[in-house]
């Protein structure tokens, strides 16, 4: 378990996009405490979704969210700023496209800024033993990234826990996220393993009450204690 504060962060590739900001304030009044902004260029993943002017009209029309901004591209070197400038809070990057990571997360950290890491289910946790003390969070991916919907992948439970003590030896505290595939029925077994911000986009997008969809991910999640 991890004490870092629990977070719900709805994804909002599973928002009705033709109301994109009337859903995100709809999931915020609901007890979202971030909004996962998945960024997909078609290359990186085979689906492309949003990009920089979505990321400025989020910011603009919700001041106060806190954008968790997800890129899913090739290339995020010359794009972490961008929208680190457009309105992020917190930029992630998948680093096996990055040439120089340690400079794209310090790109994002110059403009005040939260840096992730995302690792994929095939990717090995050592691509954040240099990084991890200069990042803010590290994204597990327990889905392969590029589609809301998907089966979570089991064996993320362990990936997290080996990262939680991964990084309670290297003496980095750092958010840990999982994304793809969460729902009430995993969130106590992440939640214990030491994730603390969960991503839901189709179990709080696709619920018909979504106060009720995050509430039972928390509760669930806060069976962990
Ligand atoms: O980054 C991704 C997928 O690539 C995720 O953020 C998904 O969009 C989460 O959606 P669900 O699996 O919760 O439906
Ligand atoms: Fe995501």
């Amino acid at each position: 378990m991890t004490t870092r504060q629990l977070r719900i962060a709805p994804s909002i590739l599973s928002a009705d996009f033709a109301h994109l900001a009337d859903q995100c304030q709809a999931v915020i009044d609901a007890g979202a405490d971030w909004l996962h902004v998945d960024v997909m260029d078609g290359h990186y993943v085979p689906n492309i979704t949003i990009g920089l002017p979505v990321v400025e009209a989020l910011r603009q029309a919700l001041p106060d969210a806190f954008l968790d901004v997800h890129l899913m591209i090739d290339n995020p070197d010359d794009f972490v700023g961008p929208f680190a400038r457009a309105g992020a809070d917190l930029v992630s990057f998948h680093p096996e496209t990055s040439r120089h990571p340690h400079r794209a997360i310090h790109t994002i950290k110059a403009l005040g800024k939260k840096a992730g890491l995302a690792i994929n289910p095939g990717t090995p946790l050592n691509w954040l033993d240099h990084l991890a003390h200069d990042l803010d969070l590290a994204l597990i991916m327990s889905v392969n990234p590029g589609f809301g919907g998907q089966a979570f992948i089991p064996h993320t439970v362990d990936k997290i826990r080996q990262l939680t003590a991964r990084l309670e030896a290297l003496g980095a505290d750092l958010d840990i996220e999982v994304d793809g595939g969460v729902s009430p029925s995993n969130a106590e077994q992440l939640r214990r393993a030491g994730a603390n911000v969960l991503v839901a986009g189709s179990a709080v997008f696709g619920a018909p009450n979504y106060k009720q969809a995050i509430d039972a991910i928390r509760q669930q999640a806060s069976l962990a204690g």
